[in-house]
């Protein structure tokens, strides 16, 4: 029957350093048993890819984090798209995947590099002027939030409240244990916040909030579902991208020899975000629901339980990858599960590997090597592999 692993991936330990434990997972089984949550796991690339890419048996509209919305209470009103399965799934998905599709790349491409360069260029002024700079609070955590919410039609003030909310949001997805407790301290002020900037009146016209309304008034979703479909865009886009450039802000200082690799190479930017993905994988884990009674790989599993997937350790797995636990931006990572797989894959992965290649290259045009002068401090999230600050010397080139 089921190999059982006795650790409690929520706790500081483990998301301080999972890599022992996601190696203790795999050496298991493609499908083991966390007695701690009472939840099936899967750690092995084979069987994380496998789940992703079942949405009938393993379904997302009972939630995809811990709690089962079949037992409890959702955290907030559900996503109609995250946590949604077909037939109500497709209509939003295929709005926002229009909405984030590779034509808007192409259309918002010139301002997010412009906003890149500038950012960079400002942090090299300050720096000279003696300010330390902190790659997380000065870059990482900047960057996104301007781009983004620009991109949306979201107004300027008060935008640390999409870092606040993202933070909760992500926490939500784990267990109701005191990092939650925490971060939801702030739940009524932001979430206040947040739903008003999901108002049709707050959203600059054009913009992609307003072209949800457009679809709207197109028919092919309710105005009553747009501020929501809104909501995702503002849930998703911003803790995301913050923490995968800052992560790969962090590998490239550790890799300094990979550093140099992409200044002479500007094109390695966009691997190199993909590496820093499958590497320190943004978002570790989340979760789906048997529809049904089933097996997966041979372990048996009854209707209604809840399956973890663990995509950082897929993105590590020996059985997936030539020497996993090394960064190597020449690899070309296509396979991994940082972006999920199947039918709720990263809608916006498009926008995310834009801002990505664009800070790196920013970055590679300006700094000829990445210092760290302190060490990192990890921001602890049940889901996000995130920072809290990374203060650097930035060499000018
Ligand atoms: C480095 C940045 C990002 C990472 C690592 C990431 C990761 C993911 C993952 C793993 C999923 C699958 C969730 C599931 O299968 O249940 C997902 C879905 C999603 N992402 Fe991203 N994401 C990123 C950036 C973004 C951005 C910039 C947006 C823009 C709005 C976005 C919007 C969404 C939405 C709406 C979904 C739900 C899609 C669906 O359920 O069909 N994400 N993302
Ligand atoms: C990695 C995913 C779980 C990120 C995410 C969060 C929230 C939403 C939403 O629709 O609110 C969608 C995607």
């Amino acid at each position: 029957d089921v190999p059982v692993v006795d650790i409690d991936p929520f706790s500081d330990a483990f998301l301080s350093d999972p890599y022992d434990a996601h190696r203790q997972m795999r050496e298991a089984g493609p499908v083991v048993w966390i007695p701690a949550y009472g939840v099936y796991a899967c750690a092995r690339h084979e069987s994380v890819h496998a789940v992703f890419n079942d949405h009938a048996t393993y379904i997302s509209g009972a939630g995809v984090g811990l709690a089962n919305f079949n037992k409890e209470a959702p955290f907030r009103p559900k996503s109609l798209i995250l946590e949604a399965d077909p037939p109500s799934h497709t209509k939003a998905r295929a709005v926002l995947a229009r909405i984030l599709s590779p034509k808007t790349v192409v259309q918002v491409r010139a301002t997010f590099t412009d906003e890149a360069e500038s950012l960079v260029d400002r942090l090299l002024a300050r720096q000279a002027a003696g300010e330390v700079i902190d790659a997380v609070k000065d870059l990482s955590e900047v960057y996104p939030l301007k781009v983004f919410p620009d991109a949306v039609g979201v107004g300027e003030a008060d935008r640390e409240n999409l870092l606040l909310y993202g933070n909760m949001i992500f926490n939500a997805f784990g267990p109701r244990n005191e990092r939650l407790q925490k971060s939801a301290e702030l739940v009524q002020p932001v979430t206040a916040w947040i739903m008003a900037h999901c108002q049709r009146e707050n959203l600059r016209p054009g913009g992609f909030g307003d072209l949800i309304y457009q679809a709207a008034d197109a028919g092919e979703i309710t105005h009553e579902e747009a501020p929501l479909l809104v909501r995702s865009f503002l849930s998703a886009g911003v803790d995301t991208t913050v923490n995968g450039i800052g992560n790969a802000i962090l590998c490239l200082a550790n890799h300094p020899e990979q550093y140099d690799s992409l200044c002479a190479d500007h094109t390695l930017a966009r691997p190199a975000f993909e590496e820093a993905l499958r590497f320190e994988s943004t978002v570790q884990t989340f979760f789906r629901t048997t529809s049904k009674d089933t097996a997966l790989f041979g372990v048996q599993m009854p209707k209604d339980s809840k399956v973890m997937t663990f995509l950082a350790a897929a993105n590590r797995d020996e059985r997936q990858w030539p020497d996993p636990d090394r960064f190597d931006i020449q690899r070309r990572p296509a396979g991994h599960m940082a972006f999920g797989s199947g039918i709720h894959g990263c809608v916006g992965q498009v926008i995310a590997r834009l801002e990505g290649e664009l800070v790196l290259t920013a970055l590679a045009k300006r700094v000829s090597r990445i210092e760290l002068i302190g060490a990192p401090q990890r921001r602890l999230n049940n889901t996000l592999r995130a920072l809290g600050s990374m203060p650097v010397r930035l060499i000018p080139a």
